[in-house]
């Protein structure tokens, strides 16, 4: 059950409405209505927009129930608003309603039969059962599109063009998405990530340069608001334009507009994004900038007849409308900032939590470095650091192959770095994946379609929620699962199963970004390690242990720490400059 309490952004934005009425007639409307003759007007203003209020509220929500199904359904206390926990403290809220998975082997302690229940006025079944993971991922007549279009509600819609883009029919809209992926697969090509991959490390050198320039090379450094502007920066290069990605400002100006939209967005901006509340006022601010902004710069690198070698200029060439260049660059930059930051930020903790798993990786690194020198003949001792990691081939990077031999016998570079993001993609991911199924609402070949969920017809015109942690810290499927182990992957390969590790998505929409986003995220650790030697502290500066190091917020797209996280580094002795 939720309750609203009475600073809650519903009751502000009543109070509001309420203190907005007078003020429209006492200043020069006073001349036409006399205060005797105003005080019956306002009273019956008020009535109107209180019962309006009210029905808004208490209305029932369309099939709230359904009659001889036996998913458990949950009653709100505001039935219009519905489960409002589900956004403002989702994790909490699932481990109420469906038990904890970490306990599934204990039949009793883990029971994650489907529940149903309505967020405004639309009605969502979640499961966290391994056994719907197969109908969630594998089902067409399931819509992702329309699921996350009205129940994620991260990505912003430019307030200019938004009706021109609502008024677009459903064969427009899915020509869109062909046109999104066509575009994202090219901006992230093999061909073009290996040209981008040293200026990616060039990237990350520089950044990292200006704490050895601001200190002597010793320091704390806080993860989350040092690495996300570094994974903001290598993601305007690869989907945004090189105008962006080249200019500190404005790049610096992009990231306070995309965060302050990420920051805001909460189950008002997402279900009642109308409401005259300050989130959704902001959200639409900081939109209306962010799609002005790439707008602006594509217009006058047209006027200006200057070429850039960006995805933007290819589109461009082929003579896209400017409205769906911009629209394309909005939604991968929101595709794609939000989890690389995250998982960056995260892995560099959990490494730095185990000292020894520390070592092992940096050691790593530094072997697959001086094994690619010698293979093409460079001098590792002498080659400075910068150097050697440009090097890198692409192939190597993305640990498909480091030599002949080891090819041979069937390994790749960097197993346990990867084996680390895996292992933190399982730790950070425990959120919700969405669905909709439109049944007989469709005119498509859909319309028939039947889905099941724990053995229960699921209602045309519902929304499905699948909950990772259902699946990702589920104790019949990994072992322990709440400790950082990346050895759970690299040696005992737990979670090979069909769909026991679903970081990268399933089936019909696995991951469009998947072979960017794990490229930048090594990148950016392995240049880190190579750059310092560090450990993960608080704010006193004592390290944290695999046992006491912070879990991630999983309540907000930022993720920050459950308590305070520091990286406390010093220059790594091995760096040559
Ligand atoms: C560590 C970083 C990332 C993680 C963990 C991640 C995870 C995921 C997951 C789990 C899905 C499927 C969601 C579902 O089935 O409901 C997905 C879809 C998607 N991701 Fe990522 N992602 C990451 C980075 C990126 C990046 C960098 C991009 C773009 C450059 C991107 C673009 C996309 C797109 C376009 C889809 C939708 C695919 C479709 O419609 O079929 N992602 N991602």
């Amino acid at each position: 059950m939720v309750s609203t309490p009475a600073s809650s952004p519903f009751a502000r934005a009543s109070a509001l409405l309420k203190s907005g009425a007078p003020a429209t007639f006492t200043s020069s409307d006073s001349v036409l209505v006399s205060s005797s003759q105003a005080t019956p007007i306002l009273l019956s203003l008020l009535i109107v927009a209180t019962s309006y209020l009210a029905w808004q509220l208490f209305a029932p929500v369309k099939n709230a129930r359904i009659k001889g199904s036996s998913i458990r359904t949950l009653a709100a206390s505001i039935p219009r608003l519905g489960q409002v926990a589900f956004y403002r403290t989702r994790e909490s809220f699932l481990y109420r309603v469906l038990g904890r998975p970490e306990g599934a082997l204990d039949a009793q302690a883990y029971h994650p039969s489907a529940v149903r229940f309505n967020v405004s006025q639309h009605n969502i079944i979640v499961s966290g059962d391994h056994q719907d993971a197969s109908t969630f991922f594998n089902t067409r007549a399931l819509s992702f599109t329309k699921g996350y279009s009205v129940l994620f509600g991260g990505t912003p819609k430019d307030p200019d063009t938004e009706p021109e883009v609502a008024a677009r029919n459903r064969a427009q809209d899915d020509k869109y998405m062909v046109f999104f992926d066509k575009n994202l697969k090219q901006a992230i090509r093999g061909e073009r990530l290996a040209d981008l991959t040293p200026d990616m490390v060039e990237d990350c050198l520089k950044d990292y340069e200006h704490f050895f320039a601001n200190n002597t090379g010793n320091g704390k450094l806080d993860p989350h608001m040092d690495v996300y502007p570094l994974i903001f920066q290598l993601s305007v290069r690869t989907v945004g334009l090189a105008e962006h990605a080249n200019s500190a400002a404005a790049a610096r100006e992009m990231y306070d507009a995309y965060w302050s939209i990420e920051r805001e967005t909460n189950y008002w901006s997402t279900l009642w994004p109308n409401l005259p509340l300050r989130s959704n006022h902001k959200r639409k601010e900081n939109s209306k900038k962010l799609f002005t902004m790439i707008h602006e710069a594509i217009n006058k690198r047209i006027e200006d007849k200057r070429s850039e070698d960006d995805q933007v200029q290819r589109m461009i060439d082929d003579e896209t409308s400017t409205i769906d260049i911009v629209r394309w660059c909005v939604g991968s930059l929101f595709a794609a900032v939000v989890n690389s930051s995250s998982m960056s930020a995260w892995l560099l903790i959990f490494v730095g939590a185990q000292p020894e798993l520390r070592q092992r990786v940096k050691q790593e690194i530094v072997e697959t470095l001086r094994k690619g020198a010698e293979e093409r003949g460079d001098d590792y001792e002498s080659l400075p650091t910068l150097e050697a990691l440009r090097r890198v081939p692409l192939e190597q990077w993305e640990g498909t192959a480091s030599s002949v031999a080891d090819r041979k016998n069937g390994g790749g570079a960097f197993p346990l770095l990867h084996a680390c993001l895996k292992e933190t993609m399982r730790h950070v991911l425990r959120g919700t994946f969405f669905r909709y199924f439109a049944g007989q609402n469709e005119s498509d070949k859909f319309a028939n379609s039947k889905v099941q969920i724990g053995g229960h017809d699921v209602n045309s015109g519902d929304f499905l929620a699948y909950w990772i942690a259902g699946t990702h810290q589920n104790s019949r499927i990994y072992r322990d699962p709440q400790r950082f182990d990346p050895d759970r992957f690299a040696i005992r390969k737990e979670g090979n199963g069909p769909l026991e590790f679903i970081g990268w998505g399933a089936s019909h929409h696995v991951c469009g970004g998947r072979r960017f986003a794990q490229l930048e995220i090594i990148i950016v650790v392995a240049t880190f390690l190579m750059c310092f030697d560090y450990e993960t502290v608080d704010l006193q500066g004592k390290p944290y242990s695999a046992e006491t190091c912070p879990s991630a917020d999983t309540d907000n797209n930022w993720r920050g720490p459950s308590k305070p996280v520091r990286l406390s580094y010093r220059r790594a002795a091995d760096f040559k400059a």
